[in-house]
């Protein structure tokens, strides 16, 4: 049985969503309640962590397996196993990246550029420091509790923070000097408990599941039945995962076709497959994909 810590705060609402998605709904009282359960035999203790502690919690034995950002894995440089990247962020399925970002008007043009003595807010002391050392800059590190872009220019110079799609940056009129690090969302195990194999093999189940929700977004399932004489035509057009199958239909002279296809797209694929000869077209949503 596996202690699993989810986290709270930007990651919270989309983590959610995907453990109701993989059928792994995380049962709680209300969103204050931090202590949660999921219905499933293989998980014991749930409890909602802020993300930056989850990494130092896991190579500590809290708990077996958690989910944090890549970011606070480099920050506290925590000795734990990945069993991969989940590809969700607060808002979009990008990653984040952890930026050096300057007022637009600064002079500066690239890290090596700051002089000495330059001050810099960031929530990431840890990697700020050792990516200036690289650098060569002597700078001062200002810890930051968060809303970070707002201390530039009047106290800080520069800031390291995380952006996901940028809307901060502008509307603080900031422009990246450079990325540290691209950081995804990640599913996480504690070294020991990895190394169990009951445990591991419970791991790679949960994995599976999220990988399964996350791998079926944007993709839909499209059905329809063409007769033999418009089936090149059809298949011509139809994109595929590997290939569409075909099955022939009762009295031979037509076939069902079935194909997974990006959402995207599927406004002009479907009159495009009615137009080839294509009739009987059914959209279907999918949960999930495993290979
Ligand atoms: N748009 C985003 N902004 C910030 N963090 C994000 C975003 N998308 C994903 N994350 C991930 O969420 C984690 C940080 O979440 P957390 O809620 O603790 O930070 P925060 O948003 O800076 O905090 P706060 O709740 O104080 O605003 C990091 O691992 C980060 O990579
Ligand atoms: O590129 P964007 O999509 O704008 O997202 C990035 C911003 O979101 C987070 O801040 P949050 O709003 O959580 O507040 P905080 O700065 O107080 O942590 C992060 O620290 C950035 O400021």
């Amino acid at each position: 049985m596996l202690s699993l810590v989810l986290p709270k705060g930007s990651l919270e609402k989309a983590t959610m969503q995907l453990f109701d998605a993989a059928d792994l709904t995380v049962q709680r009282a209300s969103d204050r309640d931090y202590r949660a359960s999921i219905d499933d035999p293989r998980i014991d203790r749930v409890r909602v962590l802020r993300p930056q502690e989850i990494p130092t919690y896991l190579e500590q034995g809290l708990f077996d397996l958690g989910i944090t950002g890549r970011d606070w894995i480099t920050e506290t440089d925590s000795d734990v196993v990945s069993l991969g990247e989940l590809k969700y962020s607060k808002a979009t399925s990008n990653p984040v990246r952890v930026i050096m970002a300057v007022p637009d008007g600064a002079p500066w043009q690239r890290v090596s550029d700051l002089p000495e003595g330059v001050r810099i807010s960031t929530e990431f002391p840890a990697m700020t420091k050792r990516f200036l050392e690289q650098h060569g800059v002597k700078a001062t590190v200002v810890p930051s509790y968060g809303a970070t872009e707002a201390k530039v220019p009047d106290i800080v110079d520069a800031i390291v923070d995380l952006t996901e799609t940028g809307s901060s940056l502008r509307k603080n009129g900031l422009r990246i000097l450079d990325t540290l690090l691209t950081s995804y969302t990640e599913l996480v195990a504690n070294r020991e408990a990895y190394e169990d194999t009951e445990k591991r093999a419970a791991m790679e189940d949960i994995a599976l599941l999220l990988q399964g929700v996350i791998r079926a977004r944007g993709n839909v399932l499209l059905k329809l039945n063409v007769a033999q004489a418009d089936l090149k035509n059809v298949l011509d057009i139809m994109p595929s995962m590997s290939s569409p199958t075909v099955t022939s239909l009762a009295g031979g002279e037509s076939n069902a076709v079935e194909s997974v296809v990006a959402k995207r797209g599927v406004n002009t694929l479907i009159p495009a497959l009615k137009a080839a000869g294509a009739h009987d077209i059914l959209e279907i949503p999918i949960a999930k994909i495993v290979d």
